[in-house]
């Protein structure tokens, strides 16, 4: 377990633009080292913007496309193309603009997919995708992703591990349907604790004043069950990317601002 360190940016549009150029150096240096990267992508406002950040940004150009994994930490579990899909947020903020291997793209199964509207049947479906790219290397089966980000709800929810659900609560599976969730579509897939632990960084996102109570009470000792986010960290590194507004709740000895 890697202990949570914090970046705080001034605003949400800094904390995204930031985050990109963070996240397009990660991903030139895996590739650079290992040949590929691995990243997973998380939905909601702060990954979204994060993405269109990304499309937007000059050095979009260094990261060679074709030989990066994507895979997402959770899904709204709709039909194919439906607006509210991660994935579809996904392709127009940034997956339709760049050369990407659709081989290597690994979206999440719909609910008129393969199998069918059984969200259970689909998340063993895509532990089994996992699974299959997870070698000896790996600690697990799932691969080592490189970069996991996570935008975290107001709730403290990451992924689709909603406080006292029994996602949050399982240890074994790597993926798991979602059944009842406190967020709109109540129907979702999600990776487990254990899965998102495998990642060597997991960065969760936090931008807004409607994070700030989520952000303080996750870093500030709550348990997983009650605070998703908390259980949240990576193999070498865990890191909080938040803006001002977001911070504005933190304990003083954990985050002091420049100028009070
Ligand atoms: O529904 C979801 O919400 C969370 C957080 O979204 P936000 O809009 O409050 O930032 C997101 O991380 C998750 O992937 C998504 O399915």
């Amino acid at each position: 377990m890697s202990t949570p360190q914090l970046v705080v940016h001034h605003d949400k549009e800094l904390m995204a633009q930031a985050a990109a150029a963070r996240l397009i150096t990660k991903v030139v240096d895996a590739q650079a080292t290992r040949g590929a990267a691995s990243v997973v992508l998380t939905g909601g406002r702060n990954g979204n913007g994060l993405l269109a950040a990304l499309a937007s940004s000059p050095a979009r150009d260094a990261v060679d496309w074709s030989r990066l994994d994507l895979w997402w930490g959770d899904e709204r579990f709709l039909p194919e193309g439906d607006p509210e899909r991660n994935v579809t947020q996904a392709r127009e903020a940034l997956l339709d603009a760049v050369p990407l291997d659709p081989a290597r793209v690994h979206a999440m199964p719909a609910s008129d997919g393969r199998f069918g509207d059984d969200a259970d049947a689909a998340a063993a479906g895509y532990a089994a995708e996992l699974a299959s790219v997870a070698g000896s290397e790996d600690h697990g089966p799932v691969p080592t992703f490189d970069v996991l980000m996570l935008g975290v709800g107001p709730d403290t929810h990451v992924a689709s591990l909603f406080p006292e659900l029994p996602a949050v609560r399982e240890t074994e599976r790597t993926v798991v349907g979602v059944h009842g969730a406190p967020k709109p579509p109540p129907t979702r897939i999600t990776l487990t604790l254990p899965a998102i632990r495998a990642a060597r960084e997991v960065w969760l996102l936090a931008a807004g004043e409607d994070k700030a109570k989520a952000a303080a009470l996750a870093l500030s000792g709550a348990g997983e069950i009650q605070a998703p986010a908390a259980g949240a960290y990576g193999r070498r590194r865990t890191l909080w990317l938040l803006d001002d507004a977001a911070a504005s709740e933190l304990p003083r000895e954990l985050y002091r601002p420049a100028i009070p």
